[in-house]
C-alpha cells in the first residue's frame, strides 16, 4: 500500500536564531543536516521507501530531501520542486527576532500572526531587503507580500490535488519535504482539522510523518515513523 511521507526541513539558521523566516532562503544548520540524515536512516530502517519526491523552491527543504534520500540510498528517485510548497510568507515580520517582536507587540498578537488561521502578518514593504519579487527563481510568479495559513492552503491544496494526489492514487509512495506551515496546510486537509484547532498544531523538524493511503485517500490517521 502507498504512503505519504511528510518531512519538515531540519533546523535552519533562522530557526536557530529565532527569526521569522517565511520565503527567505536560509540554509540548514549542522544540527538540521544531522536531523535530515537521521530521517533518511529511519526511513531505510523501517522500509518506508518513497518512489517519488516533492519539495519547495527553498534550500532548507531541498537539502533536507537530498540528505535524507542520500542516507536511504534513494537520491535517484524522481523529484519535483514547486514554489507552492514554500513556507508561508511572513510579510513584514520576515527577518525580525521572534522574542523582540513579542516584547514589542505582546505574546497574544505574535501568536495570532504565527498561528491564527486567517490573520496575515503585516505586509512586507515593497523594496524591502527581504522582497523576493525580483528573484529569478520566482520569475513569472506573483510573489505574495504576506500570507495567512488560509492563503497558504489556497496554493498548497490545489497543487496537492492536481499533482501529488494522482501519484499516490497510482499506488506510489510519495515523500514531501517542506515547511512548518505548508505542511500544517496539508495536515489540516488530510486529517480534517478545524480552523480553530489548527492553531494548536506544531510540526517538528526532521521527523517523518506518515499517512497510509488507499485509492488516493488517506486510509488511516497520520503517525510519526519514529514511533512505529
Ligand atoms: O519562521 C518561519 O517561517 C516559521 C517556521 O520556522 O515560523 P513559525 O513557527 O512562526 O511558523
Amino acid at each position: 500500500m502507498p504512503n505519504l511521507i511528510l518531512v519538515r526541513h531540519g533546523q535552519s539558521q533562522w530557526n536557530l536564531e529565532n527569526r521569522f523566516t517565511g520565503w527567505w532562503d536560509v540554509d540548514l544548520t549542522e544540527k538540521g543536516e544531522a536531523e535530515a540524515k537521521a530521517a533518511g536512516e529511519l526511513m531505510a530502517a523501517k522500509g518506508m521507501i518513497p518512489d517519488v519526491a516533492f519539495t519547495s523552491y527553498q534550500t532548507r527543504a531541498i537539502r533536507t530531501l537530498h540528505i535524507a534520500l542520500r542516507a536511504a540510498n534513494l537520491l535517484w528517485i524522481p523529484e519535483t520542486k514547486d514554489w507552492r510548497l514554500n513556507e508561508r510568507h511572513y510579510g513584514g515580520l520576515t527577518g525580525l527576532d521572534k522574542q523582540e517582536t513579542r516584547d514589542k507587540h505582546g505574546d497574544k498578537q505574535v501568536h495570532i500572526w504565527r498561528r491564527s488561521f486567517d490573520t496575515p502578518p503585516p505586509l512586507m514593504d515593497k523594496g524591502s531587503e527581504f522582497d523576493l519579487s525580483g528573484d529569478p527563481r520566482y520569475a513569472g510568479i506573483d510573489v505574495p507580500m504576506t500570507e495567512s495559513l488560509k492563503d497558504t492552503i489556497e496554493r498548497v491544496l490545489p497543487y496537492y490535488e492536481s499533482t501529488i494526489q494522482p501519484v499516490l492514487a497510482s499506488g506510489k509512495t510519495v515523500i514531501v519535504s517542506a515547511h512548518g506551515n505548508s505542511l500544517r496546510a496539508l495536515v489540516k486537509h488530510l486529517s480534517g482539522i478545524s480552523d480553530d484547532e489548527i492553531t494548536g498544531l506544531e510540526i517538528p523538524t526532521g521527523q517523518p510523518i506518515v499517512y497510509p493511503f488507499e485509492n488516493g485517500q488517506p486510509s488511516g490517521e497520520r503517525y510519526y515513523l519514529s514511533e512505529t
